[in-house]
């Protein structure tokens, strides 16, 4: 019976077995996985007795739950309900030391970075362990011997199959843990290697009081364990020794009485099997208690932080012993959801590997090191400058055909042929002018695309101007037509059709000023009185590029980091690595503050790449700050990372991470203010969702510092340092919160 004494003394309550005399017991443990109709159920009510200092041989067939077992024994999973104790203390809790040292797990996956060699491999988990170098090495000989380990040299990627599995065995062992979990450590392995590691683990049990739960196919190997658990749909259906078993089935052979168990599970009742007379199916197995020397009536009581004590009776039924309250499941998960200060040698380690992993592969490094450059290299020769040569057919009606339309101009104070003058003062960089003889070739032109637009000057049209000049108000519309300059224009591409405005207005302007500082009149007489003077921020010509500039510097730098961070969960969750690694005590905020402290790192150095590329070769003008404007790009490094961190904690593939961080390229990219002001959008919901995206305010704050030369004391700049901070720590929080999430979801 399982009693909840919360608040009694321990030394008030029987103790027939202390804590630390116990390996793992498991009681009532169910564990389903999907949601709906797609929920199935994995562990059905199964309870496990695993007596400290023996082997226990966990068998059953592919699929019945062996592997989900042991990951809730290590603590990688939960039982949804049930509950689980783990040398002396429920996983996840300082008593049991699990995750840790203390456990050696191997799980059925590789779990291991292939552009490690073997030493490094041994070593990375040596530092996560603080262990000794020279332990390390002379441990990393003697199992290179006892598993007939390759080369320690040896990349972990070129190593076959089998060796590959003996080296994720040797980093189960290599610490000398006080209890291993193998998943299925024999597969690949040829029959006198699975001897001797047999052998090992005897003498690692006998000799040195290790626990070792192993699960394998190979049901027949497992006579040497001490105990043996056969699993079938998610509960055992014996626990015993495999003498016993043998005995009591009168069989010649483990996998017959499997095989036996197996057919009678449902119609036979596994004690019954035993004694040959049916029993009820709640209580469908032999305990091995006897034979490991525990007690029939074996109790365990335990406490745990918070001074709650249990007393688990085992003759008692099953229902009776799993009255282990709801509430008492619950403030076990939250334990589990704890925050601990990170370690320093274990971050230390993490950091380590992660700089190995970056600079395994130098030539791609380089590539992502170098890619935020390159693209603002790119941005400042691709955006932002005005087009040109564009063509513009010219139609001069003034020229007379007769002298071969020559277009001849004066530049004293004479009225004549001011259509050649004007056109004198029309760009040439911009503008390719290309004479049409009419208006209609020219228009024609214009529809198959061969030139921008028309330019029509009229017949009489130096004779017009001068009227209409002196007429003044009074001119008459012939007038004002003769003297006009028409253009017909092809206005389908905006961007050229404004540049094409823009420089025809700008030549007649420089033409009247040139017309009228010739006859000795004030140059800007005729400018249009809208005059703009010296501007109080940036420049009168300042460049689309410029405009753009401060948005894209932190664009390149965010979508990077988030393209560097979105995939590294995924890899180590896919690799196995990140799971051995919890098991072996790191935490997930220490992988990542490690991530952060690699990823960081590396942008530094391209922030610093980026700003000296916009800044020194493509002169972006920066009037602030300049150690402001890093401090926010880098802000905004950090936020990419964070989001990045969240999308590969959500995803479970690099293709969903992919879609997802590609997904929210473009409608960040738009919203942000980066391409066109959010002053443009005309809908109070648009602005407020533009508002509420993590770059806005922070682009905001780095255009400040860049035109307006502002500093952190203003709040366009310092609500862009905060907002971003803040979108840091949401998007961290979240991360963490979705892995452990999704490690008590399964
Ligand atoms: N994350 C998961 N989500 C949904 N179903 C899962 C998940 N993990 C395991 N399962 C399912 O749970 C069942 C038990 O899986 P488990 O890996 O524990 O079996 P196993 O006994 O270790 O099998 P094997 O011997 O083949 O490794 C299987 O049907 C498996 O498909």
């Amino acid at each position: 019976m399982l009693e909840n004494n919360r608040g009694k003394n321990t030394a008030d309550l029987p103790k027939l077995a202390a804590p630390s005399s116990q390996g793992v017991i498991v009681r009532n443990a169910i564990k389903s996985y999907g949601v709906g109709s797609r929920r199935s159920t994995v562990l059905d009510g199964l309870d496990m007795n695993v007596k400290k200092g023996t082997i226990y041989g966990l068998l059953g067939a592919s699929g019945c739950g062996k592997t989900t077992l042991l990951s809730c024994i290590v603590g990688r999973r939960s039982f949804d309900s049930g509950q689980v104790m783990v040398l002396g203390g429920p996983p996840g809790t300082p008593d049991s030391g699990i995750p840790g040292p203390r456990v050696g797990y191997m799980p059925q996956e590789l779990a291991l970075y292939g552009e490690f060699t073997i030493k490094e491999t041994l070593q990375y988990f040596g530092r996560i362990y603080k262990l000794e170098a020279d332990f390390v090495d002379s441990q990393l000989d003697f199992l290179s011997k006892l598993l007939d380990l390759p080369p320690d040299h040896r990349y972990v990627k070129t190593l076959s199959g089998g060796q590959q599995r003996r080296v994720s065995f040797a980093v189960a062992l290599f610490h000398e843990p006080e209890l291993l979990i193998l998943d299925e450590p024999t597969v690949g392995v040829d029959p006198l290697l699975r001897r001797s590691i047999w052998d090992h683990l005897v003498q690692q049990s006998v000799d040195h009081g290790r626990t070792v739960i192993i699960t394998t196919h190979y049901i027949e190997e497992a006579r040497q364990a001490d105990a043996i658990g056969m699993m079938r749909s998610g509960r055992l259906l014996a626990e015993e020794s495999p003498e016993n078993l043998l005995k009591n089935y009168g069989l010649p052979t483990l996998e017959e009485v499997f095989l036996k168990l197996c057919m009678g599970d449902g119609s036979y009742k596994v004690k019954d099997a035993v004694v040959n007379a049916p029993i009820s199916k709640e209580k469908s197995y032999t305990t091995s208690q006897n034979r490991l020397g525990g007690h029939e009536n074996m109790a365990f009581n335990y406490s745990i932080s918070q001074g709650t004590v249990y007393t688990i009776n085992q003759s008692s039924s099953k229902s009776s012993e799993n009255i282990i309250q709801d509430n008492e499941v619950i403030s076990r998960r939250s334990r589990t959801f704890k925050m601990t200060m990170p370690s320093m040698h274990r971050s230390a380690a993490l950091i380590h590997k992660n700089f190995m992993q970056t600079f395994r592969n130098i030539g791609m490094f380089l590539f992502v090191f170098l890619l935020p450059a390159l693209q603002a290299t790119i941005f400042c020769l691709a955006i932002g400058r005005d087009p040109t040569l564009l063509k513009m057919a010219i139609v001069n009606d003034e020229l007379d055909p007769s002298e071969g339309r020559i277009c001849n101009y004066t530049t004293d104070c004479s009225y004549f042929m001011f259509s050649c003058r004007y056109l004198r003062f029309v760009n040439n960089d911009t503008i390719i002018q290309v004479p049409y003889p009419n208006l209609s070739s020219a228009i024609e032109a214009t529809r198959t695309g061969e030139v921008w637009g028309v330019v029509h000057f009229g017949q009489n049209f130096t004779d017009e101007i001068i009227i209409r000049q002196s007429d003044g108000s009074a001119s008459s519309n012939e007038t004002v037509i003769g003297s006009r300059i028409g253009v017909t224009m092809d206005f389908s591409n905006q961007q050229i059709s404004v540049v094409l405005q823009r420089r025809l207005n700008e030549a007649f302007e420089d033409f009247t000023n040139d017309i009228l500082r010739a006859c000795d009149y004030e140059p800007t007489a005729g400018n249009i009185p809208v005059t703009f003077l010296d501007p109080v921020y940036g420049k009168k010509d300042s460049t689309y590029t410029e405009f753009m500039a401060p948005g894209m510097i932190l664009t390149i730098v965010y979508f990077i980091a988030v393209a560097l961070t979105a995939g590294v969960f995924i890899s180590e969750r896919k690799e196995g690595l990140l799971d051995r690694s919890l098991v072996a005590g790191v935490q997930m905020t220490e992988v990542l503050l490690a991530h952060l402290v690699n990823q960081f790192t590396i942008l530094l150095g391209q922030t610093a790449l980026v700003f000296l590329c916009m800044l020194a070769v493509f002169n972006i003008p920066c009037e602030g700050n300049l150690a402001l404007a890093v401090f926010i790009t880098l802000l905004q490094g950090l936020c990419g990372m964070s989001f990045g961190f969240l999308v590969s904690s959500i995803c479970d593939s690099e293709i969903s991470a992919i879609h997802l961080a590609l997904g929210s390229f473009y409608p960040t990219l738009l919203l942000s203010g980066i391409i066109w002001p959010i002053e443009g959008m005309t809908s109070t919901w648009m602005r407020s969702l533009s508002y509420s995206l993590p770059q806005t305010y922070a682009i905001e704050a780095l255009r400040s510092v860049f035109a307006r030369g502002w500093s952190a004391e203003l709040p366009d700049v310092y609500r862009g340092i905060l907002i971003s901070t803040g979108w840091i720590f949401i998007m961290l929080g979240l991360s963490l919160i979705v892995v452990r999430v999704r490690k008590h979801t399964g």
